[in-house]
């Protein structure tokens, strides 16, 4: 029996779906590595959320520190993005895009988004850097949804 639309397409015989899973689990180890750096700075200022955290380290206060705070932004932005990037990117993976575009797609997005934690979080590079990056990842996710949109029309 011949094959759907949808089982060419989700399958790892895929190049454009292979590659998307590819780029998620890189994306998704990125988003994981905020939660270690935010300890780590939690940690090295000796500052804490919660009364039962300062417990083991008594020379720790809890505090809202602002070394702290941008990691923990640099976090909310990529749940703010990543996850509509992955609904987003799930779509246009089933229009059927070009291999070369769809893959440079997905890498373009994970560089971008690896760039702002890196300018954002670990050494802290002046704007525009963190905009340029933010906007590369965003204008992926939309040229996506557009496209996906598209498709019904
Ligand atoms: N929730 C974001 C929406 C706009 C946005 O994502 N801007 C990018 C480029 S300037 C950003 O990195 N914002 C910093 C942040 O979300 O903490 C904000 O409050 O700034």
């Amino acid at each position: 029996m011949a094959k759907t639309a949808i089982e060419t397409l989700i399958t790892l015989d895929n190049p454009v779906f292979k590659a998307y899973l590819f780029y998620n689990a890189i994306l998704v180890a990125k988003m994981l590595s905020m939660s270690f750096l935010t300890a780590r700075q939690r940690v090295a200022k000796g500052v804490f959320p919660n009364p039962e955290d300062i417990v083991l380290s008594p020379k720790s206060k809890i505090k809202v520190d602002e070394d702290v705070e941008r990691v923990r932004r640099a976090h909310q932005n990529d749940l703010e993005n990543i996850t509509v990037y992955m609904v987003a990117a799930f779509g246009f993976v089933l229009t059927n895009p070009s291999p070369w575009l769809a893959i440079n797609l997905f890498r373009a997005f994970t560089f971008a988004r690896i760039a702002h934690t890196l300018v954002y979080a670990v050494v802290v590079v002046p704007q525009p850097a963190r905009a340029i990056a933010f906007f590369v990842g965003t204008s992926v996710t939309i040229y996506m949804v557009a496209v996906s949109l598209k498709a019904f029309y």
